[in-house]
């Protein structure tokens, strides 16, 4: 791929970002029609959905030397089946994106560009349709809501049987549709390891104005039937000897939660640490299994944090600044960080400060800035197909926050 002349044409187009998004969606629509049944359907929505593909493509372009782009693509396309995306999809989007490309970039669109963007298509496209074809199992599971456990207004863990076995491993996450709110498909993290009777638990917290979490969480019952994609994500437990500590926010808890149940049944030789943050005292909703964790294994420290009396919930995190800055030992240890996105990167980026190597601090991947997006958009629906990240993030928590504002956008 000529990575160079693909940033330096992507750089023009975008700062006319907005037209080309808008002539990308034209030109898919107007060639297809049968198409724009696939995508959101309130203009409001398309309007984010715009915004969506343009954080796909940047964070293609900016991950293009990265060598995690190929197999993140392939789990994509895997995941992807589930639109039921074929080829003739494929070579649409494609058609429209070098359209769309050509019309904005101006005199960066020169046969070289052009040759270069086809190619770098093609190649998304082909490890897309690899990735799906090498997928196993259905194209997504249908499950059975068999119990919902509430904890205050805002959270909900629903415990789901799928039909058909359902493969994952303890710290991943799957997209996640209900009938409630058709076409819009959401990603929630696996809450524990994988069981003897197949059930899986999502752990939700609702988001005022959010399209799928107030209906997870208000309204969905036991005997309701959900959708789950493919279980992703890299958040597993390495077993690799070097001391660990696990540190997660909110409803973030819930891979922790999985890896802690592997690490329970298969005890480590390292030692794991173990930090959980919350905005206040009632949403460690699960802090009698952790109290027990600590209590029977020999392996494990355990430190909870919330916001000093009367301190907004982040607070919280400056608490944990001062905690883990005061643990020490930071350049030996494997670090897994789970939370809202705006946490990650802030706990990332001290942790560095602190010493902790950065190809040793695990999380998964946090989608680049879409416009009007934030740091945290999020796929809409079958638009996701295109490139878009899988992104962890279930809500929008600077939509909640005074750190980011910004309306919530789910
Ligand atoms: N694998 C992952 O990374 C996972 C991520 N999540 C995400 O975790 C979040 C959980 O949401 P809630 O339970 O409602 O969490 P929350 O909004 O109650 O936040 C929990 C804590 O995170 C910190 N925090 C939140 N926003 C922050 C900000 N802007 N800057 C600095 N610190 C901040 C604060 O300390 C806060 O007390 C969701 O956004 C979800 O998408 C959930 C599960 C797994």
């Amino acid at each position: 791929m000529d990575a160079r002349i693909l940033k330096s044409s992507f750089a023009v187009v975008e700062r006319r970002a907005e037209h080309a998004v808008k002539f990308f969606y034209s030109h898919l629509f107007w060639h297809n029609p049968d198409m724009r049944a696939l995508f959101p359907a309130s203009a409001e929505d398309m309007e984010r959905q715009r915004d969506r593909l343009f954080a796909a493509l940047t964070h293609v372009i900016g991950h293009l030397e990265d060598e995690t782009l190929l197999p993140y693509l392939r789990e994509l396309g895997r995941d992807h089946r589930k639109f039921l995306a074929g080829p003739a999809h494929y070579t649409a989007v494609g058609a429209s994106l070098l359209a769309a490309l050509a019309e904005t970039a101006g005199d960066a669109w020169t046969p070289r560009a052009e040759k270069a963007w086809a190619e770098a298509y093609q190649l998304i496209a082909d490890t897309m349709t690899a990735g799906a074809a090498a997928g196993e199992g259905p194209p997504w599971w249908d499950a059975e809501v068999v119990r919902h456990l509430r904890y205050g207004q805002d959270v909900g863990v629903l415990t789901l049987r799928p039909a058909l076995p359902f493969p994952h491993l303890p710290g991943q996450y799957a997209s996640v549709s209900s009938d409630r709110v058709p076409r819009t498909w959401r990603t929630y993290s696996l809450g524990n390891a994988p069981r003897p009777d197949g059930t899986v638990d999502l752990h939700v917290s609702r988001i005022e104005g959010g399209r799928l979490s107030p209906a997870l969480v208000a309204e969905t019952r036991p005997g309701d039937r959900l959708r789950l994609g493919a279980a992703c994500g890299q958040l597993t437990f390495r077993r690799a000897g070097r001391p660990a500590s696990l540190i997660a926010a909110g409803t973030g808890w819930a891979p922790v939660r999985a890896l802690l149940e592997e690490l329970a049944q298969h005890p480590p030789d390292q030692e794991v640490r173990l930090f959980v943050v919350a905005r206040d005292a009632a949403h460690l909703y699960d802090r009698p299994l952790i109290d027990a964790y600590a209590g029977t294994c020999p392996w494990l420290a355990v430190t909870y944090i919330t916001p000093a009396p009367g301190r907004h919930r982040n607070q919280a995190t400056d608490r944990l600044a001062t905690a883990l800055g005061n643990r020490g030992r930071w350049p030996d240890q494997d670090v897994y960080l789970s939370g809202p996105a705006p946490f990650v990167q802030e706990t990332a980026h001290l942790l560095a400060g602190l010493g902790a190597p950065a190809d040793r601090t695990f999380h998964d991947s946090v989608p680049a800035a879409g416009r009007g997006q934030g740091a945290n958009g999020r796929p809409l629906g079958f638009g996701e197909w295109f490139i878009d990240p899988p992104a962890p993030q279930w809500h929008n928590p600077s939509g909640r926050a005074p750190r980011g504002g910004g309306p919530a956008t789910e």
